[in-house]
């Protein structure tokens, strides 16, 4: 058999050997203990050993600690501790009781960093799962903003997002806790912003580096730590993840600028995805000259509108407006002037009725508006008069000053039809009526479907 010269086995452990009294005192830990907790055995001998568990922790570890102490074997026990810096160490613990001693012996195991890959790896699949389930933006930045919150102190958490082209920058989600969301506004004028996203790297400020970097925008408070990282994607940084923390006990270290730039790709993949997502909605959904609804959402709308109108028992109202010789505009100004007008059309329409009103083009010179909100029958002529005497105004085209007036039929229900393709039809044809009669006035269609209220 060999000698083993008289080395101490436990001083040269990896992992640290702890004894402590049935009250938790701490009597012995060794010299690994410094590794895992920060603090070296002096400063610890004599010390509560629960008192340095997380506070989410103490019940389950105060259960532990019984459970050892009235005889039962511990093999697989995790729980997590505050370091001496205020860092948190996942722990798995050994541990079993000594009678004769009247204390607890465990063995600590740092799993901290194997904890952090698996909550990176649960990060990573939570926002690309994300990315498919949420309904719309809005919502994915909210999942990321709690997601990124398992990860590390993020109660002020803002996504910018940059378009390049027009040299904006705006903060679609916003949440902080002194500082309003700001404006859109120019890259340059939200100087650390401009350079995470120009140089693409993080930026992370804290008290020592400060004087180094431009301010963070101004605000009643400054924050004590500013943490960007940039939403890199193929064709550039398309914005950037900006957390700030007014406290000390939310301040960013390296390590969390490590963290926030490997969650950062994916995060900018599920905002690029999304934002591709909303763009082909939008295009199956709205005209792209106007930006009005198209026929299709028009028609969604009208189905549920006229559903809610039945329950409620409420009257709705179709104005079909069609421009008067607006081929002429066209033939004598030339298409892309066209275009203008119908776009400016669009615009006095809207001007013309209340934001729960839907205006919507169905195509060429024709547009629909959908009246949900009046409960009188001259409700809708009178907006159609006011559509009327809007138009008396000439439309200014680039410096060319143009009259254009439009025919209008008008539908309501129940009187004109239950169903949305009766309802447009006959409206449809009230307006074909009052271009018939020279144009530029509303008709309201004949009474052909009589249906009480
Ligand atoms: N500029 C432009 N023109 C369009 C667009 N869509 C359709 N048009 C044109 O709009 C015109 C619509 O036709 P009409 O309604 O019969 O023309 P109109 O001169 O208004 O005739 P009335 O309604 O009888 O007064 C056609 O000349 C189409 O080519 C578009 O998106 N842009």
């Amino acid at each position: 058999m060999h000698s083993i010269p008289s080395l101490n086995v436990v001083d040269l452990m990896l992992d640290a050997v702890c004894l402590v009294n049935v009250d938790s005192t701490i009597v012995f830990v060794s010299p690994a203990f410094e590794r895992i907790f920060g603090y070296l055995p002096e400063e610890v001998v004599g010390k509560r050993m629960l008192d340095m568990v997380h506070p989410d922790d103490l019940a389950i570890t105060q259960r532990q600690a019984k459970s050892v102490t009235e005889g039962n074997l511990q093999l697989q026990f995790e729980n997590r501790y505050v370091r001496k810096d205020g860092t948190i160490a996942h722990i798995r613990w050994t541990a079993r009781w000594l009678p004769e001693q009247q204390m607890r012996l465990a063995v600590a195991h740092d799993i901290t960093e194997r904890r952090l890959t698996e909550s990176m790896q649960a990060v990573i699949y939570a926002i690309s799962e994300a990315a498919h389930t949420t309904q719309n933006l809005q919502a994915l930045f909210q999942h990321i903003h709690q997601i990124i919150g398992r990860l590390l102190p993020a109660t002020n958490f803002a996504v910018a997002l940059y378009d390049a082209q027009a040299d904006a920058l705006s903060f679609p989600y916003h949440v902080n806790e002194s500082l309003p969301a700001p404006p859109p506004m120019a890259l340059a004028q939200d100087a650390l912003c401009a350079e995470v996203i120009h140089n693409g790297c993080t930026l992370l400020l804290t008290p020592e580096n400060r004087t180094a970097h431009p301010p963070p925008a101004p605000q009643q408070r400054p924050p004590l730590y500013w943490l960007g990282v940039p939403l890199q994607t193929q064709k550039g940084a398309i914005g950037a993840l900006v957390l700030q923390s007014y406290t000390e006990q939310g301040r960013y270290t390296d390590k969390d600028k490590d963290l926030l730039q490997f969650v950062s790709t994916q995060v900018a993949a599920a905002i690029e995805r999304k934002q591709m997502h909303e763009r082909l909605e939008h295009m199956a959904q709205y005209d792209q000259l106007t930006h009005l609804p198209n026929r299709q959402l028009f028609l969604d709308r009208l189905k549920t509108a006229l559903a809610r109108a039945r329950r409620d028992q409420r009257l709705l109202s179709l104005l079909f407006i069609d421009l008067d010789r607006f081929k002429e505009v066209n033939d004598t100004l030339g298409h892309a002037m066209g275009d203008l007008l119908l776009q400016r059309v669009a615009q006095r329409l809207l001007e013309c009725v209340r934001g729960s009103d839907t205006v919507a083009r169905l195509g060429g010179d024709e547009f629909v508006v959908l009246l949900e909100s009046g409960l009188a029958r001259d409700h809708a002529t009178t907006v159609a008069d006011k559509i009327l005497s809007a138009f008396t105004q000439p439309f200014d085209l680039e410096g060319i000053r143009l009259n254009i007036q439009p025919s209008i039929g008008v539908a309501i229900y129940p009187e004109h039809g239950g169903e949305e393709h009766h309802l447009l039809g006959h409206a449809d044809e009230a307006m074909y009526l009052s271009k018939k009669s020279g144009g530029n006035q509303v008709r309201v269609a004949q009474q052909t479907e009589a249906q009480a209220l």
